[in-house]
């Protein structure tokens, strides 16, 4: 019952992000970019997990950028299997997987970060990340022997009022959308 609402719940927000992509997708991506750089700013961090944004994601190519040349460690997730496992952004980028683009495989050893910018298809009534399904950052945080601050992005909030998350969704520390 509860996977039934949680998958009409995901193909809902996919539609609304889907549909609020089309309208001033360069302004929510600004604003909401200018309010993840202060946020990392203001809280020191330095090793810093991103992604490679889809078109109804936040696009934070451009703060990926300024975090660069700002000195700052910038990670992305690069798909193993089930899950993923972080390297080093840099160009060239290479379409792979479900469309998804990624930086070319590095052999650097297990990095840490110390924040984490998830990108969110939606989110239940506990703050708890609902994704397109496939669990991947669910295993990821999981697997990992520590925990990072987890930020939760958007292009426009898709918070459901019930909980339809399971134990192993990862929860928000912070949201932060346009
Ligand atoms: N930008 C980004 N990178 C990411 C994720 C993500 O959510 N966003 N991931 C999070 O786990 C992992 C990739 N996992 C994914 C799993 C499934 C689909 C997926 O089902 N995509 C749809 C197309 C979505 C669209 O309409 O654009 C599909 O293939 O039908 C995408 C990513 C690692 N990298
Ligand atoms: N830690 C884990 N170990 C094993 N399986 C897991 C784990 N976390 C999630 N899964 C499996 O992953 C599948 C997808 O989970 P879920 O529906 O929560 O995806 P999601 O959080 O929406 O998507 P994603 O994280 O890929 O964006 C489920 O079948 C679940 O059993």
């Amino acid at each position: 019952m509860k996977e039934n609402h949680k998958s009409d719940f995901r193909k809902l927000c996919i539609k609304k992000l889907e549909f609020s992509s089309h309208f001033s997708k360069y302004y929510k991506d600004k604003k909401t970019v200018e309010k993840l750089e202060e946020f990392i700013k203001l809280n020191n961090f330095k090793n810093i997990l991103l992604y490679i944004p889809m078109s109804m994601e936040v696009d934070v190519l451009p703060l990926i950028n300024r975090l660069r040349k700002a000195k700052l460690n910038v990670f992305v997730p690069f798909m193993v299997k089930d899950s993923f496992k972080l390297v080093k952004y840099r160009l060239p980028l290479k379409k792979k997987r479900f469309g998804i683009r990624e930086p070319n495989n590095s052999f650097c050893i297990h990095p840490k970060v110390d924040l984490a910018i998830v990108p969110v298809v939606g989110m239940d009534k506990e703050w708890k990340r609902i994704g397109f399904g496939k669990g991947m950052y669910d295993r990821f945080f999981y697997r990992l022997d520590y925990k990072p601050t987890i930020v939760f992005t958007q292009l426009t909030l898709c918070k459901s009022n019930e909980k339809l998350s399971n134990k192993y969704d990862i929860q928000a520390d912070f949201i932060i959308t346009s």
